[in-house]
């Protein structure tokens, strides 16, 4: 890249599972679990030539005053059965599944990571997850008993184990030798590993796929998350897309690589976002204000409120002032919802502090909390915005959600997406074939001589490259 030249902006797409982020009620709303709306936008952002797909994780329906927390759509499949069956009806688009590092096995983990990438040839990603909350270990027999401090030291651990079963073979183990009546070498799926969390030996079943290690991507914030993307991570969804956080977090992340012997551009920081387009600004604006406020209706509003202050709030007005009382430690409410995550006391201080700045009522405040459409305008303005965004240091990137399953990015993908060719920073066609390649990645280590899409040559020995001996 010449010192002019811009820098690419790369796209994704994720499909909504769980949140007040889709207007499901919209009767041009599909279903969130059928496999004709995971078709449908994979196909739609991959004629996009976005770099990839992406599932979000939740493993625990949310809970609400002891009932299902029925307001957003909830309920959703498991991600890789998802992404495999998309991987049939797609070519180029990489595809990314959040799997829990906390919950889990490395072994069963890492097998289903290279079946993906073998599968998809070459297209897959792991979004490696800690989660932060009891609630949802409850689901499992681990539970909560990992304190939350420990859950990178054993989510690094997992990747360093997931890594070496990947590498457990190399091309040259799948021999399918009829003559010598040799299918595969002795080391094949060989691996050993003792450590703090792990402690296992034995074969790895799984040849890896064509990228050898599915890329890694990473979503926490805290410093042990942001240490943890910059150490082993190739992607961050990150959750800041407001301009002067997201460009603070940028820079944040960006600068601890060099500590891990690591360039800027080998870890990519794309914020979630979402665009409204419409013929004129005008019109996206009006639009984007009524998805909003379908987005947060005011039972939503005040249930949001309530999982803040831990205590029934339902006789407030949601158009009215937030209320003066202070809040309770309640666990009650809206169980499994991330605004827990700094703390009850804190977060109501912020909200309070925000509102009162900004003169908000309740719904308008949890709409400006949650509820805001990142990239409102004519397709020309929302592509000058994000082009301006990336170049400008705020991200690399984005991970776009439509408001709508599974059409809301028609539009971008028709209007905004020719745009960004036309500019220069989004590519025309794929130029590779692997994810990795996608996002301007260097390979990642592999095991000596693995090969491409295809390979290894299972029953071809004479294919076998030349003076491989093992
Ligand atoms: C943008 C974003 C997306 C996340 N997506 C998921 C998810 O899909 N599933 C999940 O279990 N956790 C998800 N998390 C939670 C993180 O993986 C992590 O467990 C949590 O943020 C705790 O780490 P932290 O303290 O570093 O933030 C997400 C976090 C962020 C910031």
């Amino acid at each position: 890249m010449s010192a002019t030249a811009k820098k690419q902006v790369h796209l994704a797409a994720q499909l909504p599972g769980i949140h007040n982020v889709t207007v499901w009620s919209d009767p041009r709303s599909g279903s969130q679990i059928a496999i004709d709306s995971f078709i449908r936008l994979a196909q739609t952002v991959e004629r996009g030539r976005f770099d990839f797909f992406f599932l979000a994780e939740g493993l625990r329906l949310r809970e609400h005053k002891g009932e299902v927390y029925d307001l957003d759509i909830a309920g959703r499949p498991e991600n890789l059965t998802v992404l495999s069956a998309l991987a049939a009806v797609t070519t180029h688009l990489g595809l990314v599944a959040t799997v829990n590092a906390t919950f889990n096995e490395p072994y069963e983990v890492a097998r289903r990571f290279a079946t993906l990438d073998r599968l998809s040839g070459g297209r897959a990603g792991w979004n490696v997850v800690t989660s932060y909350d009891a609630f949802t270990g409850e689901n499992f027999r681990r539970g909560g008993f990992l304190p939350e401090a420990d859950r990178y030291t054993r989510a690094a651990e997992f990747l360093t184990v997931a890594r070496k079963l990947w590498d457990s073979w190399s091309e040259s183990d799948l021999k399918a030798d009829a003559v010598a009546g040799e299918f595969a070498t002795s080391g094949a799926g060989r691996f050993a590993h003792r450590g703090q969390h792990f402690d296992i030996s034995g074969r790895f079943t799984t040849p890896p796929g064509p990228q050898g290690h599915p890329v890694i991507v990473q979503s926490g914030e805290s410093d042990a998350g942001r240490e943890f993307a910059a150490s082993d991570a190739e992607v961050i969804f990150s959750k800041h897309n407001r301009i002067d956080v997201a460009r603070e977090f940028y820079r944040d992340v960006k600068r601890r690589l060099a500590t891990y012997g690591r360039r800027p551009e080998d870890l990519l920081i794309l914020p979630t976002a979402n665009a409204i387009v419409a013929d004129t600004d005008e019109e996206a604006a009006a639009y984007a204000q009524e998805v909003s406020r379908e987005l947060v209706s005011p039972q939503t509003a005040i249930a949001h409120l309530e999982a803040v202050w831990g205590r029934d709030l339902s006789a407030y007005d949601p158009d009215g002032p937030l209320p003066g009382i202070e809040p309770e430690d309640d666990a009650h409410f809206l169980k499994g919802h991330s605004v827990f995550r700094k703390g009850r006391a804190e977060t109501a201080r912020q909200w309070r502090r925000l509102a009162e700045e900004r003169n908000l009522s309740i719904r308008e405040l949890v709409i400006e909390v949650g509820g805001r459409q990142t990239f409102v305008g004519s397709p020309r303005t929302v592509a000058d915005a994000i082009d301006d965004y990336v170049q400008t240091g705020g991200a690399d990137g984005f991970v776009l959600v439509p408001h709508l399953t599974p059409g809301g990015l028609d539009d971008f993908v028709d209007r905004v997406v020719p745009i960004l060719q036309e500019k220069g920073v989004h590519r025309d066609d794929y130029t590779g074939t692997t994810l990795r390649d996608h996002l301007g990645l260097s390979a990642a280590p592999r095991p000596a001589g693995w090969g491409g899409p295809g390979r290894p040559p299972l029953g071809a020995a004479s294919a076998r490259p030349e003076g491989e001996t093992r």
